[in-house]
């Protein structure tokens, strides 16, 4: 299965650390000449046209991914690899100088035509795989599948695998599944009961992609590999930790699946939930993945109940006078929106973790579209110093931010010096911008990252079953009551902060924001 043009060098490396360190391990735990097949359920639809193609097509590029590979669509609809690729391509952002490499990951492509209730296209599947496995030397073929489906079709989908597509123990079948997880705690413990009976839990990655963004992943080195950090990682130092999302875009094309979901379960359930567990757990005996998800697990289990009185709900409307191509249209003014339709674009909660660590630290977890800027970050602020000697106010609160998107960074607010004569004070900061401190280093696409940890079979940075139950207890109470009494969201403009409700909600919980703090961006 030698490629047709040379196997290109890599032009635009990542981390060539990373990259190293995954050739070798994936020569150690891989061997090169196992045939593999990545199957993407769902693939004529928008992520696997938008994600999954171009991540692939970028780890092939980049001689990541197992020589004797094939990657197989299979959606519903009359398609063929031409009418695919035609769907994906202009994704892949192919360069110029790719063309001939993009042709061989086109070559290795392939489609099935079949329906998701019924046998026969999975038994097609099956065949293929077969012989698949007669060309490669009769070696038994490794099964990716990657389930990129609505949630209506995910039962009898996995139903049909278990029985027809399945490996026979000579190598090995792991299915990738997409969120929503459920709509609340009942469907999901309905779904992972489901999946259970048909797949061992080492055959289950559940995808949030933000734990394979590179700063979520920095938490846990953050905090367990520097010693100053960790004494000051508790109740007795921090007052508020803050997990921010912020999209300067409303719902665009997928109003109507929104409608059904609210910013709630599309955001805060799992993304930032799963951050607020990285920033709160306590260090794992180990970096292996169950180590890692059973303190995760520990720091849900802790985690009170959300109230109401803890939320802020708002939904945007139309703010013509913003500059932006979609601000002239509120949410409700999408034709497949409810005129009375109370589902919530942007929510603040606030958690309380009821540990040793956390009591009495409230954790701001806050989501919204159609908001100012594009914008995700963990944001540590720092309580006052005791026995403050400085003139009455001069002293601000630190704050340690990690900037999750867009350019990544790490920056510590604090106090220094005013340079030059004077005595007094300054904001100022410490500053670690990716961008500059890493020039030359790509970071990896959170997929990318992911797809290469399924291949290798870690677990780390997907969801166990035990972390969505308790994920989905917290938050399970207050949507229901969201959404029984109908609360009406506030109404905040497109293109402004969100509600300002929100910010007093945070400020009664001890958030200090002065406005005093002023970064002046070095010259590039
Ligand atoms: N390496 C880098 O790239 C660095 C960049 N910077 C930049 O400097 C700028 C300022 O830094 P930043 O950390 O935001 O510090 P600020 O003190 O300006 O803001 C702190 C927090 O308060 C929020 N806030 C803003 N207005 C209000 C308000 N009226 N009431 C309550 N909360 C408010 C902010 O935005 P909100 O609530 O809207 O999210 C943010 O969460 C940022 O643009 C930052 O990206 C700073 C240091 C390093
Ligand atoms: O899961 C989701 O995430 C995206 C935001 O992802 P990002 O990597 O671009 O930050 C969000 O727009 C979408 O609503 C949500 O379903």
């Amino acid at each position: 299965m030698a490629n047709q043009c040379k196997r290109h060098s890599v032009s635009d490396p990542l981390s060539k650390d990373l990259v190293e360190c995954l050739r070798e391990s994936m020569q150690r735990e891989l061997k090169f000449e196992t045939p593999y097949v990545f199957v993407v359920f769902g693939a004529s639809g928008d992520l696997a046209k938008k994600k999954i193609y171009p991540t692939l097509w970028w780890l092939f590029r980049d001689n990541l991914l197992p020589v004797n590979i094939k990657f197989v669509g299979y959606a519903r609809s009359d398609l063929t690899v031409c009418k695919l690729r035609e769907s994906f391509e202009k994704f892949c952002k192919v360069r110029e100088t790719e063309k001939c490499a993009f042709d061989d990951f086109i070559k290795k492509c392939s489609y099935i035509q079949g329906q998701y209730d019924t046998s026969d296209g999975f038994q097609r599947l099956q065949s293929s795989i077969d012989d698949f496995q007669k060309e490669s030397h009769d070696q038994a073929v490794n099964r990716l599948y990657y389930l990129a489906l609505p949630p209506a079709v995910f039962n009898v989908v996995s139903t049909e695998l278990k029985k027809n597509c399945m490996d026979r123990g000579d190598s090995w079948t792991r299915v990738i599944i997409e969120k929503p997880f459920g709509h609340d705690l009942k469907s999901s413990c309905e779904l992972s009961t489901h999946l259970a009976q048909l797949f061992k839990e080492d055959q289950i990655y559940r995808i949030d992609h933000y734990l394979g963004k590179e700063m979520v992943q920095n938490l846990m080195v953050m905090r367990f590999g520097n010693r100053i950090l960790a004494p000051s990682w508790n109740r007795d130092h921090i007052a508020s930790v803050m997990i921010s999302f912020k999209e300067d875009f409303g719902t665009g094309g997928r109003a109507g699946y929104f409608d059904t979901a609210g910013i709630i379960r599309d955001v805060m359930q799992n993304h930032l939930m799963q951050i607020l567990t990285l920033v709160a757990m306590e260090k794992p005996a180990s970096l292996n993945a169950e180590d890692i998800r059973d303190e995760k697990v520990k720091v849900l289990k802790a985690c009170k109940v959300v109230e109401l009185k803890d939320v802020v709900v708002g939904q945007y409307v139309a703010n013509p006078d913003f500059d932006h191509p979609e601000a002239s249209q509120g949410y409700k003014d999408d034709k497949s929106v409810p005129a009375d339709s109370t589902t919530p674009t942007y929510a603040l909660a606030v958690l309380h973790i009821n540990n040793e660590r956390w009591e009495g630290v409230p954790f701001f977890l806050r989501c919204g579209k159609a908001l100012n800027e594009k914008k995700a970050e963990v944001r540590i602020q720092f309580k006052e110093v005791s026995g403050d000697i400085y003139p009455s106010g001069e002293l601000k609160r630190s704050e340690l931010v990690m900037r999750v998107q867009p350019n990544e960074a790490v920056y510590m607010k604090l106090m220094t010096k005013k340079p030059g004569m004077g005595f007094g004070v300054e904001e100022t900061e410490l500053d670690l911008t990716y961008n500059n401190r890493f020039k030359d280093v790509r970071l990896p696409d959170a997929y990318e990252r992911l797809f290469l940890e399924v291949f290798m079979g870690s677990q780390i940075n997907f969801v166990r079953t035990d972390e969505l139950e308790y994920a989905w207890r917290i938050l399970t109470p207050v949507l229901e009551e969201l959404e029984k009494k109908k609360i009406q969201p506030v109404q905040y403009k497109f293109g402004s902060r969100g509600p300002t409700e929100g910010d007093d909600l945070m400020q009664k919980y001890g958030f200090i924001f002065t406005g005093t703090y002023k970064w002046v961006a070095p010259k590039l």
